[in-house]
């Protein structure tokens, strides 16, 4: 998942019609007409705390705003990120130990943040597909968990603030976000860039479309209307829900909710044959291996991909031409170790980039998790062919 700060200052412009809670601190009061002269050195500093609890580690945004002037919209100042690993989904039986994670979280929140604004900084928790992919019962107690260590804490703490995201709104968000960011968002924007968000739990594909039979064609839930600038975007956006990086490697070794995890192997030819480790996911691990006396390659393992994906993956027609796509999360971090773009500045590279890859073993990596780099990561963006 992929929450940014710009979103905050756009919020006036964007009225997504599926639930997203205005999550911020209370408004400064807007100066009518006739309420003039301003205040003469009007200035406002305010916090903003956003966990986001993925799949794979939860992340801790502490966004500092100023205000400079009362009609004007508050300005990013400064953001401070902080992770830790595994994510909550792990405490899928220990919630108590989940809620802790935070509670440390929240010790950097109050380094950060200056005492007498703790009160009116409000914080707030947006879980995605690591919740989403366990029952029930057992992500509400993590919630409720993380709910009462919110209330204990000195923080401001709105109304729902702790929640599971649905994969409409996360796919949606960082469409808004990487538009907002590439100068792409204004009224009657035409030229847009479509994102693919490739998580540990759940992958996320939005785009606008530009042919109206994309729109006709697509499943009824595929399509989020918005309403931004006084009209309407009726944009693609799909969820995968297990199908993010971790999930589907373990659809694919036939492990994602199989029993007898205690004595069972799980082999892939995708794994080298010599391959042996203990993968932990959701809360359970997982004992994995390549095929000893068999084979590993390209090949056998698109096949075994393959019979993950088939028939789960619409593929629209519009986006196999020359459209724009940024792509992020395991995406760009996959990008950078196998060589393709470089680390800091990211880069372009097209589909087939990533099959030569796959193709020459490089992004056989085999680490279920790989180094996660810090809270403002640049886009790879890969342009479709
Ligand atoms: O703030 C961020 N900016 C950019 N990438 C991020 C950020 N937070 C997490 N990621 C990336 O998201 C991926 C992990 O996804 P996550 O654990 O959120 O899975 P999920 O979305 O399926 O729950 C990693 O590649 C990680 O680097």
């Amino acid at each position: 998942t992929y929450y940014n700060h710009h979103i905050y200052n756009r919020y006036r412009a964007l009225n997504h019609h599926a639930n997203m809670d205005n999550q911020l601190p209370p408004e400064v009061p807007v100066a009518k007409e006739e309420v003039a002269p301003r205040p003469v050195n009007f200035s406002r500093t305010f916090y903003g705390i956003m966990f986001d609890a993925g799949s794979t580690g939860t992340r801790i945004h502490i966004y500092k705003f100023i205000q400079k002037d009362p009609v004007e919209l508050p300005v990013l100042d400064n953001e401070m990120y902080h992770a830790v690993k595994p994510g909550l989904s792990a405490y899928a039986d220990m919630p108590a130990m989940g809620g802790e994670t935070i509670r440390q979280l929240l010790k950097v929140a109050k380094k950060t943040i200056p005492k007498e604004q703790w009160i009116q900084t409000p914080v707030v928790l947006k879980a995605t597909a690591g919740l989403r992919l366990l029952p029930q019962e057992k992500a509400k107690a993590l919630l409720d968990e993380v709910k009462e260590i919110f209330d204990d804490s000195p923080f401001f703490v709105p109304n729902n603030s702790v929640t599971i995201m649905n994969g409409t709104n996360e796919g949606v968000l960082a469409w808004v976000t990487v538009n907002f960011l590439t100068g792409h968002l204004y009224a009657k924007t035409k030229r847009t860039v479509g994102i693919l968000d490739l998580g540990g739990g759940s992958t996320q594909i939005t785009f606008l479309p530009r042919l109206k039979k994309t729109v006709l064609t697509a499943p009824e839930d595929y399509i989020a209307r918005i309403n931004m600038f006084n009209s309407t975007f009726e944009l693609y956006t799909h969820s995968y829900l297990g199908n993010g990086l971790i999930a589907a490697r373990l659809a694919t070794l036939g492990a994602l909710g199989a029993d007898g995890l205690d004595w069972k192997v799980f082999r892939s030819s995708c794994l080298p044959k010599k391959f042996r480790e203990d993968w932990s996911f959701g809360g359970l691990t997982y004992k994995v291996s390549g095929i000893p006396d068999g084979f590993a390659g390209y090949k056998l393992c698109y096949q075994e991909v393959l019979r993950v994906v088939k028939g789960i993956v619409h593929q629209p027609f519009e986006v196999k031409g020359s459209s724009i796509f940024y792509a992020f999360s395991y995406y760009y971090d996959r990008a950078v170790e196998s060589g393709l773009i470089d680390g800091s500045r990211g880069g372009t590279v097209e589909v087939r980039d990533f099959k030569k890859r796959a193709k020459e073993g490089k992004t056989l990596d085999v680490l279920p998790f790989s180094k996660e780099h810090s809270g403002q990561s640049p886009a790879a963006h890969i342009a479709q062919t």
